[in-house]
This record gives C-alpha cells, sequence and structure tokens, in this order.
C-alpha cells in the first residue's frame, strides 16, 4: 500500500508582478521536507523575489504557495527564517543582546519583552545556539568587533532562535573570503542535517550549489522578446537532483550553464526553449 506525503511546500502556478511587469511567471514546484533546494539564475531574474514570497514579505501576483498543505500565512512567522549576504544586526547590541532582541520578536511580537520562565527559557535557546555556531567566547562583543564571518553567523543564530523549520538564504555567504566560505559550508550542513530544516538558498556560485544542495533549481526565461526585454518573467527551467555521487558543475549541460551566465537583460542566444525538469544522466 502506498502513502502519500504531502509535500513541505507547494508552489503552484505562482506569478509576480511589479507595476504590470512580470518578474516570475507560472512557477511550480513541489519541495519534500528536508530538501536543501540551492537556486541560481542570471541577475535580475527574480531569485529574491521568489524567497520574499516564500517569506510572506511579497504577495504573489496570482497562484498560490502551500506550507504542509496550507496557504501560507500573508505576514512573515517565526516558523521561516531568512539570512541575507549582508545582515543589518543592531550595532549598539552585543552578539547576546542582538539575539535576545530577536528571540524576543519571535516570542512576543507584540510587546518585544520576555519574562519569567519564557526569559530563562530563551536565554538557555541562545546560549545553545552560541555553541553550536561558535560564537559563545564572542557574546560580549558588538558587531564592530567581529569579521565577516562572524557577523554572518551572528545572522545565522538570529535566524535560528526562531527554531524556524524553513530556512531561506539570499547569497549568504557572497561577501566572505573562500576559506571562510568553506568554513560556513561545513557549518550550515552541519545545522542542516541536526535541525532537520528545509532550506532554499540563493547563490551565484555553481560549486556552491553543487556541494551543499540536495536539488538545483535554475530561474531563468522561456520567453524572450528582444524589442521588448521585460515583457515575460522567469520561471523554473531546471530542476536537478544534486544526490548522485555523479553531481558536478563540470557536466552541467551548457545551456543551464549559459542561463546562469547570462545577465538578465541579455538577448537568448537561441530561440530553443530549455526542457523542464530534466534529470542529468
Ligand atoms: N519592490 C520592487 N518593486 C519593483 N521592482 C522590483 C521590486 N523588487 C524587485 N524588483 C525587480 O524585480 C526583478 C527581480 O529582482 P530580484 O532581486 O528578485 O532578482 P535576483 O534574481 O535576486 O537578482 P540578483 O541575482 O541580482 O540579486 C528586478 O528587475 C528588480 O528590479
Amino acid at each position: 500500500m502506498s502513502t502519500v506525503t504531502t509535500p513541505k511546500l507547494s508552489v503552484q502556478g505562482l506569478t509576480k508582478s511589479y507595476d504590470g511587469t512580470p518578474v516570475l511567471e507560472r512557477v511550480d514546484l513541489l519541495v519534500e521536507d528536508g530538501s536543501f533546494c540551492t537556486i541560481v539564475g542570471a541577475s535580475g531574474c527574480g531569485k529574491s523575489t521568489f524567497l520574499r514570497m516564500l517569506l510572506s514579505q511579497e504577495l504573489p501576483t496570482r497562484g498560490q504557495i502551500l506550507l504542509d498543505g496550507e496557504p501560507l500565512p500573508d505576514e512573515p512567522t517565526p516558523d521561516r527564517g531568512i539570512v541575507f549576504q549582508k545582515y543589518s544586526v543592531f550595532s549598539h547590541l552585543t552578539v547576546a543582546e542582538n539575539l535576545i532582541l530577536a528571540a524576543e520578536f519571535a516570542a512576543a511580537p507584540l510587546s518585544g519583552r520576555l519574562f519569567g520562565k519564557s526569559r530563562r527559557q530563551a536565554m538557555g535557546d541562545i546560549d545553545e545556539i552560541l555553541d553550536r555556531i561558535g560564537l559563545k567566547a564572542a557574546a560580549d562583543r558588538y558587531p564592530v568587533q567581529l569579521s565577516g564571518g562572524m557577523q554572518q553567523r551572528l545572522a545565522i543564530a538570529q535566524a535560528l532562535i526562531k527554531k524556524p523549520n524553513i530556512l531561506l538564504l539570499d547569497e549568504p555567504f557572497g561577501a566572505l573570503d573562500p576559506g571562510i566560505r568553506v568554513d560556513m559550508h561545513e557549518l550550515l550542513l552541519g545545522l542542516w542535517k541536526d535541525l532537520g530544516m528545509t532550506i532554499f538558498m540563493v547563490t551565484h556560485d555553481i560549486h556552491e550549489a553543487f556541494k551543499l544542495g540536495t536539488r538545483l533549481l535554475v530561474f531563468d526565461k522561456v520567453r524572450h522578446d528582444p524589442q521588448a526585454p521585460d515583457a515575460y518573467g522567469a520561471t523554473i527551467t531546471y530542476d536537478l537532483p544534486l544526490s548522485s555521487p555523479n553531481s558536478s558543475p563540470e557536466k552541467l549541460p551548457e545551456d543551464i550553464a549559459g542561463a546562469i551566465r547570462r545577465p538578465e537583460k541579455q538577448p537568448f542566444p537561441n530561440a530553443q526553449l530549455p526542457k523542464i525538469h530534466e534529470e542529468r544522466s
């Protein structure tokens, strides 16, 4: 007897336009709980917009997103955390104080304050997270006293304090040196495995996308009018499983690699439509 499981996320006919200009068109996607989806695509094709819709920071123009089979709430909720390339932590608060503030707003969005048992619980969570992400010794430092990698650890901790089961990462390591990026990859993979989150991560680094993801989503336009470059939006043109040991960016078909490299406004090199949901051999 087969059992049917509800996907963690179901994206159905998602379209987003700004002032009538389409950015994303008819995006369809089913994502299982615990997946690590890496997202690549030309600059300006709508990757961040897609993440903001998963967070409910933006509402779709058409279509819908279901979370555990239910329509996504209209507002961001603590079960969905986000980390940006440059996170604006409060510079006048220490590492620990920044985390306390994040915990307070997650637990008590209206008052922004925690008292008694809830506060003790939050302090325990903060201690555990600081330990987990290697910032315990820096708990009393101010952001200006942290390296870039440490600041991104703090940004990740701020998202994790809300105990999200979906973590959205928008080029989180884009500003870091290559050596620090490798450390951050290990940290992120460890957190993903231990905490069982579903992750969506936008990156411009195809090697990073292959190394971290269980699934690669390529955003691109399937229709393009050279006379009207903004006439059509992007969608998911390739959806590749990355679990095979043979997965490698070097084996990427040239039309996918080209879609990732191509600046968004540049016309398509040929009129051929990319194949959707193609799997590599
Ligand atoms: N709030 C907004 N109002 C109007 N246009 C917007 C808004 N947000 C994004 N856009 C436009 O939507 C398009 C997609 O932007 P988005 O930031 O999602 O792209 P991206 O793929 O994440 O780009 P990049 O890789 O350069 O970060 C861009 O043309 C952008 O100018």
